[in-house]
């Protein structure tokens, strides 16, 4: 079989995959199941546990899944991808005032066109995005303001008010983000306690960590490719893994998501009406020692349209430092990993990327949004 290798950064370091050249095919719905989640917000534990069930089949094979009947309303999400088209659609300038590199401590505002390179083995990213993270007013749970917030948690908040000031000439935007935001928040929360039991743990292993959690919403937006961009094979976003425990991704009915098989197969995860897809991070990865697969994914926009997506990530509360879980772990499959906190985790891999973007960006002695990788 002839492979290509595929470099991948993550936050120790880079990592190394084949890749099989056969183009990219549809997945089975085995290899992405479609999960119903109706029955997770059932009184019946046994109910919950069918559920959980489903859920530690699909993350211990290639760690993604479709839930339906998710609970968070079709009306929100279109309210907030309208919000999300209504900032992308600005002149260049007005999104340049909510720059991330230009105003943000953490990552958070705007990220424009090839200003990011996601995988090192691919193009600069054909994408543009706006971020913003746990906010503690905002919580939908329990609401309150940051000084009210336990000491230790209080420095990995990672909030930036100057998301919201500058893009509050928007009608709605906060609010409508933050809805958003916020029923993918109370889904998490709901959702963790499925995976806690899915890893026979109690239900509540992690309620008391998630409080004040890892929570960054993205909207991401991928103009069509132009002709010269697909002939030199440039992807929307490359080939990466995510960070926290799992990620919520809501995408729209254009397609361009792949996910890599452990056989080093592309596979398509197609958007599927009414579905958000469930995909493993690297933190659950670690803390469920390796039993959890955190799959490698990309997304290139091949269609003539414009395509827009809306992830949402999910940790543990930044300040939790975490070992490997204890039913993940016996005398014949000790711990491969020390304890970490998720956000020391997050900001490690953050790190490393925008220096080894800046690094190839100041080696081309070029602007960075003229860079082109080799593909
Ligand atoms: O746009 C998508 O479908 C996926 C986006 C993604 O993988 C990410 O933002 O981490
Ligand atoms: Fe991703």
């Amino acid at each position: 079989m002839v492979t290509t290798k595929l470099e991948l950064r993550t936050a120790l370091g880079p990592v190394y995959r084949d890749v099989l050249l056969t183009p990219p095919r549809d997945c089975t719905a085995d290899e992405i199941p479609v999960i119903d989640l109706a029955p997770l917000f059932s009184s019946e534990l046994s109910e919950r546990q069918k559920v959980a069930k489903q859920i530690r089949s699909a993350a211990v094979n290639t760690g993604f899944f479709y839930v339906r009947n998710h609970g968070i309303a079709d009306s929100t999400i279109a309210k907030a991808k309208q919000r999300g088209l209504d900032f992308m659609k600005q002149t260049p300038e007005e999104k340049d005032k909510l720059s991330s590199r230009k105003y943000s401590k953490y990552f958070n505002g705007y990220t424009g066109y090839a200003s990011t390179n996601i995988s090192p083995s691919e193009s600069v990213d054909v994408r543009e995005s706006f971020s913003f993270r746990y906010s503690p007013e905002l919580d939908p749970d329990h609401p309150m303001d940051i000084s009210e917030i336990p000491a230790e948690v209080r420095p990995w908040i990672r909030a930036e008010k100057f998301v919201w000031e500058g893009t509050a000439h928007i009608p709605d935007y906060k609010k409508d983000w933050v809805a958003y935001w916020g029923s993918c928040l109370t889904l998490a929360r709901r959702l963790v306690k499925a995976f806690a039991l899915s890893l026979d743990l109690p239900e509540d292993y992690w309620d008391e960590k998630v409080t004040h959690p890892g929570a960054d919403s993205v909207f991401n937006y991928y103009r069509p490719r132009t002709e010269e961009e697909t002939k030199q094979k440039f992807v929307g976003l490359g080939s990466h893994t995510d960070l926290q425990l799992f990620t919520l991704l809501w995408q729209d009915s254009i397609g361009g998501l792949q996910v890599l098989t452990k056989e080093g197969q592309w596979i398509k995860a197609p958007p599927i009406e009414g579905t958000i897809v469930v995909n493993i991070g690297d933190y659950m990865m670690r803390l469920s020692n390796d039993t959890y697969k955190s799959t490698v994914h990309r997304v290139t926009n091949e269609s003539t349209l414009e395509r827009v997506s809306m992830p949402f990530f999910f940790g543990l509360n930044f300040n939790c430092v975490e070992s490997v879980i204890p039913s993940c772990v016996s005398p014949s499959n000790p711990a491969k990993y020390e304890p970490i906190s998720c956000g020391d985790w997050c900001q490690m891999r953050f790190k490393i990327e925008r220096e080894a973007f800046d690094k190839k960006a100041a080696a081309a002695k070029l602007a960075p949004s003229a860079v082109v990788v080799e593909a």
